[in-house]
């Protein structure tokens, strides 16, 4: 018996926001190619903030949907959660010793992430007298001490001791977990009865995220669903650590609650369905088409076309060049500023990585093709719109919520490689002799920038996410301010006066 797809029963609490409980046991076993089912024990009243109240139906009535799925169908494995009481833990007993599937994984629910009591104390001593029916049971470390009947395990070490004598005491599996460790790893070990030594182990740095409401259920589902699948244990846990691994990281995502909000279960189903083409809605996206009208008339400006068929007399090139020169000063501390509000560390390096980028490289660039033009190509400061554009962006990263900083970056990637990728096509249809801009133009193909202005805009993506009505509006007006301000700024130069002393162009 090891069907493709188990047909896996949660008996556990319930939880309305849909990360624990046994709305975490039907994802996590869907997660991993089983058929979930579940009979409530207990109606839990909570969120990722707490646990409110519980309301546990008669007993007669979870007896009764015990009944119902085994009557109907072969369960291959059954993962046990929340409790509660006395009569439900005994309800539960009568129902395994009558009917026991073939896997069994026991849960032993007490105290929820937020601190909630999920388990009569009164019931300690009847839940303990359940775990010979189990193959396997996943007490968090304050779990396992109860179980034990001892205090709380301070180290590693002490809890594969403490999970042994468990394990010897009820002639069954435990999986000691360390996800209540101090510390940065989170190890998991199976323990069996026979020796203290666990029989497999598994190491990995600890997740940065307060997203772990549910692990425990999340975890204990995926095993007994896995286990029933292959039959191995050691295999089920490492698939089982992987997977999860992946839900805690990409958790961010989901954007559920103001607490310790779920894990992301199907993250590995997400980039299916992309890859099937059913990409989510961008607010990039709705920001790009907001701005189609501006990046017309960018195309449609002297100075564009004629970078792009090469027509543009250099002078004004040069003028260009001295402006863009001293915005790239204060669009460089533009990004220096929202890498120092950069929540995390991924977007603080992207930010700062930017501003070291425009102050070495790019500035080094365009001080080259001046310092070629002769003496006077350098012109006297900053041109009335690179004053208004680096004003903008400083006040909007400085003094702004930090997407709304964003919002105002984004549009010097993004309209920038957008008129790059248009100056090709001008380039092109203006024929294959020799333009004068021609290596001008290539840098706005470089893969690093395309690259940056791919990262730039998910990064605004994931802002948006966790931002208010008010600040992603906040957001879109910012955007196409900083779109309009580059119109500008490629329209400044067709006004600007001719310089002195220019001799030729490099
Ligand atoms: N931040 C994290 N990074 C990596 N793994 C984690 C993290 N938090 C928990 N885990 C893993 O999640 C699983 C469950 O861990 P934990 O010891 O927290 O159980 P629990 O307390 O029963 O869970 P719950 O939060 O549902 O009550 C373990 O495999 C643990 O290693
Ligand atoms: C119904 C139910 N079962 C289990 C938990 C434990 O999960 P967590 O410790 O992550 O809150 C819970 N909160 N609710």
């Amino acid at each position: 018996m090891s069907p493709r797809v188990p047909r896996v029963l949660a008996v556990a609490g319930t939880d309305p926001t849909g990360g624990a409980g046994q709305h975490a046991d039907l994802k996590s076993i869907a997660a991993m190619g089983g058929y979930g089912m579940s009979a409530v024990t207990a109606v839990v009243v909570q969120n990722t903030l707490g646990v409110r109240c519980v309301h546990v139906p008669p007993v007669e009535f979870l007896a009764a949907q015990l009944d119902a799925v085994a009557e109907d169908v072969e369960i291959d494995a059954v993962k046990i959660g929340m409790l509660g009481s006395v009569p439900v833990i005994e309800t539960v007993t009568r129902w395994l010793e009558d009917r026991r599937p073939p896997v069994v994984v026991l849960d032993p629910v007490m105290v929820a992430t937020s601190g909630g009591r999920l388990l009569e104390r009164e019931a300690e001593d009847a839940l303990r007298a359940m775990l010979g029916h189990a193959d396997l049971v996943t007490p968090n470390l304050p779990e396992l001490a109860v179980l034990a009947q001892e205090e709380i395990a301070s180290s590693w070490a002490e809890a594969l001791a403490q999970g042994h004598r468990v394990a010897r005491a009820h002639g069954t599996l435990v999986l000691v977990k360390g996800g209540h460790l101090t510390g940065d790893r989170t190890p998991d070990a199976l323990v069996g009865p026979d020796a203290p030594k666990p029989l497999v182990a598994f190491d990995g740095a600890r997740v940065p995220t307060e997203n772990s409401h549910g692990t425990g259920c999340s975890l204990s589902s995926a095993l007994a669903t896995l286990q029933a699948r292959h039959g191995d244990w050691a295999h089920s846990l490492r698939i089982a650590r992987e997977w999860l691994r992946g839900a805690l990281e990409r958790s961010g995502d989901l954007a559920v609650g103001h607490g310790s909000g779920p894990v992301h279960h199907f993250h590995h189903v997400q980039d299916a369905l992309e890859s099937w083409g059913a990409a989510p809605a961008r607010f990039s996206d709705e920001l790009w088409a907001a701005s189609a009208g501006v990046r017309r008339e960018i195309e449609e400006l002297d100075f564009v076309r004629g970078l792009g068929d090469g027509r543009l007399e250099p002078e004004r090139f040069l003028a260009y060049l001295d402006q863009d020169l001293q915005y790239l000063d204060g669009y460089s501390r533009a990004l220096t500023l929202l890498a120092a509000r950069a929540p995390d560390e991924r977007q603080r390096l992207f930010f700062a990585a930017g501003a070291v980028s425009c102050t070495e490289t790019e500035s080094e660039l365009h001080r080259a093709r001046l310092r070629h033009a002769g003496p006077g190509a350098a012109g006297a400061g900053p041109g009335e719109v690179t004053r208004r554009y680096t004003s903008f962006l400083l006040a909007a990263t400085a003094a702004e919520p930090y997407p709304v900083g964003l919002a105002a970056v984004l549009p010097c990637f993004w309209v920038y490689a957008d008129v790059g990728r248009h100056l090709g096509e001008l380039a092109a249809a203006a024929g294959t002799g020799e333009h004068p801009y021609a290596d001008w133009l290539a840098t706005y193909a470089d893969e690093g920038f395309q690259e940056a202005t791919r990262t730039a805009r998910e990064l605004l993506d994931e802002a948006a996410r966790g931002a208010s009505p008010a600040v992603r509006e906040r957001m879109r007006e910012v955007f196409l301010e900083a779109c309009a301000l580059e119109r500008d700024f490629f329209a400044a130069p067709v006004a600007a006066v001719r310089l002195a002393g220019i001799d030729g162009i490099e």
